[in-house]
């Protein structure tokens, strides 16, 4: 398995967990708004664990997972996390170690590249830019681009109309079973990331075309121009 060898157009990456190893601000938002609302911190093994489908469900998760909030409390909870990440987003977060070479390589074989991931659009684009990485993508595609997320495979569709490929034409790298299950829907072979992210579940456990324990190891995937 892998040992799967893929020759796409593009490729569509994951971000948190992927490219991004993103949970010490994520931990650090999630703590400032659960302090001014007055409960009780979470770990950053527990926050990790929330982090996959979206901001909206890591704060549901951070006010409800073994305590009590009403709808309109996970409202407000949710306008404080915003305020707090995004003064936090990109201070602690560090790229992958292989990103930055397998990014430079691709774009030098000419695949087009886009970021796929469940993070809002507005947290999304600054933490690219902050991160140095926003020139590497033809195409973003966030948690509130389309009505819909990961796994949803329509974000993938709307990735590949973005960069003019049928999905038969493009790879998704991912780090969770979200990436697995939009890709398959998708019809676009997936390979996940060991280092992720995964919702506390196993990543060997999850149906995919090949693990990864370091991105730059994508290149082994590829048969490149
Ligand atoms: O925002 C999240 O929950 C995770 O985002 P991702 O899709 O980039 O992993
Ligand atoms: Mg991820």
């Amino acid at each position: 398995m892998s040992g799967r060898r893929f020759s796409p157009r593009a490729v569509l990456f994951d971000l948190d967990g992927t490219l991004l190893d993103t949970i010490g601000d994520l931990a650090e938002a999630a703590n400032l708004m659960l302090a001014e609302l007055s409960r009780p911190a979470r770990s950053q093994d527990e926050i990790h664990s929330f982090v996959g489908k979206g901001l909206p469900n890591l704060v549901r998760r951070c006010m409800t997972e073994n305590a009590q909030a009403t709808e309109a409390e996970i409202e407000t909870a949710m306008a404080v996390f915003r305020q707090h990440y995004a003064l936090v987003n990109g201070r602690t977060t560090r790229i992958y170690p292989g990103v930055t070479e397998v990014l430079d390589a691709l774009r030098e074989s000419r695949f087009k590249l886009a970021v796929v991931t469940n993070k809002a659009g507005d947290f999304t684009l600054p933490l690219l830019e902050r991160m140095g990485l926003s020139a590497y993508f033809d195409a973003v595609v966030s948690g509130d681009t389309l009505p819909v997320k990961k796994p949803d495979p329509a974000v993938l569709h709307h990735a590949c109309e973005l960069l003019q490929v049928e999905a038969a034409e493009a790879l998704m790298i991912g780090d969770s079973q979200n990436d697995a299950l939009a890709a398959r829907g998708a019809g676009i072979p997936v390979l996940l990331v060991t280092y992720g992210y995964s919702e506390g579940m196993p990543v060997d456990s999850i149906e995919c075309d090949g693990l990864l324990s370091n991105a730059l190891h994508v290149l082994d995937h590829i048969d490149r121009p």
